[in-house]
């Protein structure tokens, strides 16, 4: 495999840095741990009040092995309706089956227009008949999240942060649950501020950190503190940075991707609302986070990582930097070019599902309307 890409951005620093150890925690404070290998194991079913007829790790590794989706939740059994209630669908109410069983790739992000011009473009990528102008948004029934349908794929906005971005992929990973798709592939085409690269490139993730570097998704569930593990597909990492080669118009690389909770003092902005800290204490941060392999920063990948492997979804982040955070805060890049470079993930995408479909022609050198 070539160390660089045509435009020889590769990062290899990033993916043969080791891991830095995870800063020393009081064991007084030590969160309770559910990473993905132990999480099953520790489950306690009488917590549940329900013992499943199979054993629940069999159960649960015949639907990985068959490709579909699983839910590790064992309330849901029991449930004799399931009411997607953001997405404006139900089990009930919909033959969730026959509207989304053979979908294959789910692509998310935060904009609700950039996941209705995506499918447009993956209208006019996959050469489907008519125009694509007239796509239906399948959540219209609910101003939180836009769907749109075509082909194998679907297309979905998530909004801003972790909490937005996770009620959607609950509710979306049942949904593919009850519709019994199988291998699906679920990709971020996000935006995201660079961290030492050209604004306009376009980071792969091959790792989702926390804002202290680590692989770690946390978040108080009843009072206590669980941490799940982020790991994202590398074999679709790999996939993705090949599809790039087809690609040279703009630079494509692999790095680590910090996830934060907040897009101002968070991600170590001076030009919020409020600041608490000076430009120097600011650059150490960004620096540390460069050294430590972070080559952008953007805001739900590590809750994306965190739900979707678990499920049985190959799950991949690929964002382009808006600006270099090492030079800057504010981004100030015109509406054109901002527009054009949130088109690049989309057209890397593109040409990743052309590729997996077989389909040959031109991929990913066409482009997505500027919505
Ligand atoms: O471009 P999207 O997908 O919205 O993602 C990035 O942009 C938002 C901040 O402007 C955050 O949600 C961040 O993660
Ligand atoms: O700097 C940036 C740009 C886009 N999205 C982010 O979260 N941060």
């Amino acid at each position: 495999m070539p160390s660089t890409n045509r435009c020889g951005q590769r990062s290899r620093a990033a993916e043969s840095r080791p891991h830095p150890p995870p800063s020393p925690i009081p064991a007084s404070r030590q969160p309770r741990t559910c990473q993905a290998a132990s999480e099953l194991g520790a489950y306690k079913w009488e917590d549940a009040g329900k013992a499943p007829a199979v054993p629940r790790i069999a159960a649960v590794s015949l639907e990985m092995s068959a490709g579909l989706v699983h839910i590790k939740n064992p309330h849901l059994e029991a449930m004799d309706e399931d009411v997607l209630y953001h997405l404006d669908l139900g089990t009930k109410t919909h033959d969730l089956p026959a509207m989304f069983g053979d979908v294959k790739f789910v692509c998310v992000g935060g904009s609700p227009n950039r996941m209705r011009s995506f499918a447009q473009f993956m209208h006019k990528e996959l050469g489907l008949e008519g125009d694509g102008e007239d796509l239906a948004d399948i959540c219209a029934g609910t101003d939180r999240y836009a769907m749109y349908r075509v082909g194998p794929v679907l297309s979905i906005s998530h909004g801003m942060g972790i909490p937005s971005v996770s009620i959607m992929l609950h509710e979306l990973i049942k949904l593919l649950h009850h519709a019994k798709c199988r291998d699906v592939t679920i990709i971020r085409i996000g935006t995201s501020g660079g961290l030492g690269v050209q604004a306009g490139s376009v980071v792969i993730t091959d790792r989702a950190v926390d804002a202290r570097f680590q692989p770690r998704f946390e978040q108080v569930v009843l009072g206590d503190v669980v941490v799940r593990g982020t790991d994202l597909d590398g074999g679709l990492v790999e996939e993705l940075l090949a599809c790039s080669e087809a690609i040279p118009d703009f630079p494509t690389l692999v790095g680590h991707t910090m996830c934060t909770y907040d897009f101002y003092e968070g991600q170590g902005r001076l030009d919020g609302a409020l600041c608490s800290f000076s430009n120097e204490k600011k650059l150490q941060y960004l620096k540390r986070a460069h050294d430590a392999g972070v080559r952008n920063i953007e805001m739900e990948s590590t809750a994306f990582a965190a739900l979707c492997g678990p499920c049985g979804l190959r799950a991949a982040v690929v964002c382009v930097t808006l600006l270099d955070r090492l030079e800057g805060d504010q981004i100030r890049a015109s509406h054109e070019v901002l527009q054009e470079y949130q088109q690049r993930p989309q057209r890397l995408v593109a040409a990743f599902i052309r590729r997996r479909l077989g389909l040959r022609t031109a991929a990913g050198n066409t482009r997505p309307s500027s919505d």
